[in-house]
């Protein structure tokens, strides 16, 4: 998955970007994953998988100091990790921003250069040209100025993207970046994300509930199901008998035409009765 031409070589000697040594995370007696370990190098793209509630969103809130681990560690660039550190970009999960809302494009996405500091103005040149350059290569320019609120969900979606790589940061955390954007839209947001890791070298986390979009951009998956999980290229993990072995029943990992299609996996495993259905492939 990872000898596409345009992939930036990776040397094990990178010293990781994030580094998550023995971590535990538990809400009362409900542990959702136990004695992780996970390093993830510069230019790496590790995608996160698994059902709903299994834990995705709450390792990126930890990666983002947001969230205290129950036991372990984890660092960035060497250093426990902080919040709000200026070296992670966040994508987090898509919601519309409500209409009335003023903001435009130009000024999310100088909030990625400026930090959120609310009201001030996009004063320095080169601010303002970073935001041009951002907005430019997410496609945004054509709609800088107008309301973002007044966007469709893929348009804003750029421009998350944009607010997120305006810092140039070394590792980019995407929460389910392509939820409920139409096929095109998926590829064109993946492929910003993509363009940036490459540009940039930054690492890429990136939690999903199917893989198929980014297959092709990534190195390695974390797969997470009731406790438990596994890491390695999408070959190693996304296979029947490793899926079934962690699930503890019967899991069909099934390729088809470049595709993965993850069939039998028990509804919100690890989580609630009720949640939806996800699999790390298209429906059959
Ligand atoms: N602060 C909290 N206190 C108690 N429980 C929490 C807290 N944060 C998350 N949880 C619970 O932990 C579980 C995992 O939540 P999380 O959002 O990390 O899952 P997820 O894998 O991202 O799920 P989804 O795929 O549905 O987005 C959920 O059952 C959630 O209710």
């Amino acid at each position: 998955m990872s000898d596409s031409p345009n992939r930036t070589p990776l040397t094990d000697s990178a010293e990781p970007v994030l580094r998550v040594r023995a971590a535990t995370l538990a809400f009362g007696d409900r542990e959702l994953w136990r004695n992780l370990n996970l390093d993830v190098r510069p230019g790496e793209f590790v995608a996160v998988l698994g059902s709903n509630g299994t834990g995705k969103t709450s390792l990126l809130k930890a990666i983002l100091g947001q969230q205290k681990l129950t036991a372990g560690s984890i660092d960035l660039l060497g250093e426990p990790v902080t919040r709000g550190s200026r070296q992670i970009g966040y994508i987090p999960q898509q919601k519309m921003l409500e209409q009335g809302t003023p903001l435009r494009a130009r000024d999310l996405v100088a909030f990625g250069i400026n930090g959120h500091r609310w009201g001030l103005p996009v004063s320095s040149r080169a601010v303002r040209r970073r935001v041009d350059e951002v907005l430019e290569s997410v496609g945004a320019t054509a709609y800088a100025t107008v309301p973002v609120a007044t966007l469709s969900g893929g348009e804003q979606q750029r421009i998350r993207v944009g607010q997120a790589i305006a810092g140039s940061p070394r590792l980019l955390l995407c929460d389910e970046p392509l939820l409920s954007l139409d096929l095109n839209h998926q590829r064109q947001v993946s492929e910003l994300i993509d363009e940036q890791r490459r540009a940039t070298n930054a690492a890429v986390v990136f939690v999903t509930h199917d893989v198929n979009p980014i297959l092709g951009m990534v190195d390695r998956v974390l797969y997470l199901a009731g406790g438990r999980f596994r890491i390695g290229t999408p070959d190693e993990v996304l296979r029947s008998e490793v899926l079934s072995a962690m699930y503890g029943t019967p899991v069909e990992v099934i390729r088809s035409r470049g595709r993965i299609i993850v069939m039998g996996a028990p509804e919100g495993y690890g989580a609630h009765d009720h949640l939806e259905h996800h699999v790390t492939g298209a429906q059959p």
